[in-house]
């Protein structure tokens, strides 16, 4: 006789990071999949992405570095699912893999962190801003060319910690994490779309599972908020398109308006010269096929903008 399908709950473990932002999120998809009946544990890994912490991550090989080894725990089957950022996700999985889900978004924007100052503009010139992603970098110099943006490693509290000693005027990181992690009272400012176009995915949480377990596709479902997920889709066709890499420096966000997406790009040159160039582009989105077209067709809208 075959067992009755699904009668219990399938029993899951949860590959994370260590970080305290990694563990968060970790322990929000355990509570969410407990609360729906199932036995959820955590297998917290360190990745090479967490113990290179003196150079610019883009230069020692990007953000894959952040996902591989909680690949490999997938693969031997020691966890069922990793938790991701989807901003640290690669644009193309490994074969084998594949996104089973993904959340509701947080707060999307970059924010502006200072113990000196309201906002970016007023800092005086000449001021040094912390920040990791050359994404930031590009968008910051445009904003104000007056400016030194010095690099800028390490989880959340690092960066807090290193700008608390005084190493920079002021810091800027995603939203998203700082309020996750309980610390929105840090944030001075936040920067709107407009001002700094957000990176793809960021803010919404991704799950990936090893190709084929029905099963954990079944458990996930319900965790998986459709409107996130064509959204940055979207986003991450652009990115894909451009190259896939996060040594780009490439800032893709998608907006609803009803049943319309409307996507943003921008992308500034590796030096990060000015000007920066930018796209968009605007359709009805109901399918994640929709999706991936509107950001192939934002993509080329870029190129044509002068992205390279
Ligand atoms: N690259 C690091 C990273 N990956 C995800 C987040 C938190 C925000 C998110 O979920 O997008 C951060 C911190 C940051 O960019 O400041």
């Amino acid at each position: 006789m075959q067992p009755t399908p699904s009668a219990t709950p399938p029993s899951i473990v949860i590959a994370t990071r260590e970080s305290q932002l990694a563990l968060w999120q970790a322990r929000h998809v355990q509570q969410r999949l407990r609360a729906r009946g199932h036995e959820v544990g955590l297998l917290g890994m360190t990745t090479r992405g967490d113990q290179i912490l003196d150079r610019t991550l883009s230069k020692v090989g990007g953000k894959g570095l952040f996902v591989k080894e909680l690949e490999v725990a997938l693969e031997e089957g020691r966890a069922d699912i990793a938790v991701h950022s989807l901003k640290d996700v690669p644009m193309e999985l490994p074969e084998g893999f594949v996104l089973g889900c993904v959340m509701e978004r947080e707060d999307p924007r970059d924010a502006f962190v200072s113990p000196r100052h309201a906002s970016l503009d007023a800092v005086p010139p000449g001021g040094v801003i912390g920040t990791s992603s050359l994404r930031r970098q590009v968008l910051l110099q445009a904003l104000r060319p007056d400016l030194r943006i010095e690099p800028l490693r390490g989880n959340v509290n690092t960066r807090l910690r290193k700008l608390d000693e005084g190493q920079y005027d002021a810091i800027v990181l995603a939203a998203a994490g700082l309020k996750r992690l309980g610390m929105h009272e840090r944030i001075r400012a936040l920067f709107s779309p407009e001002q700094m176009l957000p990176a793809a995915g960021q803010g919404a949480l991704g799950i990936e599972v090893r190709a084929g377990r029905e099963d954990l596709l079944r458990a996930l479902a319900p965790l998986a908020h459709q409107a996130t997920w064509l959204a940055v889709a979207a986003e991450r066709a652009v990115s894909r398109a451009m190259g896939g890499s996060c040594s780009m420096p490439l800032a893709a966000h998608g907006r609803w308006h009803g049943q319309e997406l409307e996507l943003h790009a921008a992308w500034g040159d590796l030096e990060g010269r000015l000007p920066l160039a930018r796209a968009q582009g605007q359709a009805r989105v109901e399918t994640l096929a929709q999706a991936e077209a509107l950001g192939l067709q934002v993509a080329e809208r870029l190129r044509a903008a002068g992205a390279a």
